[in-house]
């Protein structure tokens, strides 16, 4: 795969990572391109098919994996989450920095192959913190929000592991992280500020 490095946002849904990803989006549109999953949830409120996510069925997303179609897949919260290399090919082909938001299973299933992002984990300042950020969104049923909580305190706690990260950027202030969130890519950002002058 070519064009400029990607960057893996990962951490406990709930953190911020998409909110982050937004203020990126919106003060360097042409720099970064999302790369947009397919997933087997049900859209929520406001998401639309094809900018979120890709939004099929478990039929059509196993077909697909079974295909070769996709780079990494995992299960999350009961549903199937995965990155197609379509959507990674998509964003390099604008020569833009690709950034996919995907969970700790995809990190680990991103680090067997030959893309060699940059990784972010994006954390919030305590699981308590976490849980009212999920209740206050009120995207999530009790179950779904219990089930996101369990996998949030596998994620704060394996996602300390020397090396697996090259940032961890706890968001409790978020001006404060969206700067070191910029700190970290401002070479890569160039680069293709740069590329795309000349
Ligand atoms: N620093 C912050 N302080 C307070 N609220 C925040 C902060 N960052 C994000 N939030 C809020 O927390 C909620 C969760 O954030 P967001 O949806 O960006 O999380 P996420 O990591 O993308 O979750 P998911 O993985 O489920 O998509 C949102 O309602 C967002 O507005
Ligand atoms: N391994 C992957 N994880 C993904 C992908 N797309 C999203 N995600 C992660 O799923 C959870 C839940 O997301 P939500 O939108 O339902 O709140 C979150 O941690 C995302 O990072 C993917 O393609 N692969």
């Amino acid at each position: 795969m070519t064009g400029p490095r990607p960057v893996v946002l990962s951490g406990p849904s709930g953190a911020g990572k998409s909110t982050l990803l937004k203020m990126l989006l919106k003060d360097y549109g042409n720099v970064f391109g999302f790369s947009v999953s397919h997933t087997t949830r049900q859209p929520r409120v406001g998401e639309v098919n094809g900018k979120e996510y890709h939004f099929v069925t478990r039929e059509r997303m196993q077909k697909e994996i079974d295909a070769g179609e996709f780079i990494e897949h995992a299960e999350f919260s009961g549903n199937m989450y995965g990155t197609s290399k379509a959507a990674v090919q998509a964003v390099q082909a604008r020569n833009q920095i690709c950034v996919l938001d995907i969970d700790l299973q995809g990190v680990k299933n991103i680090k067997k192959t030959d893309l060699k992002p940059i990784y972010i984990s994006v954390q919030a300042p305590s699981i308590e913190v976490l849980e009212k950020r999920l209740r206050d969104r009120r995207t999530e049923s009790e179950e779904s929000l219990q089930r996101r909580l369990n996998a949030a305190r596998v994620d704060m706690e394996l996602s300390n592991e020397p090396g697996l990260f090259d940032l961890i950027i706890i968001n409790n202030d978020l001006q404060k992280a969206y700067s070191e969130l910029k700190e970290i890519l401002a070479e890569e950002i160039q680069k293709v500020q740069e590329s795309k002058k000349s």
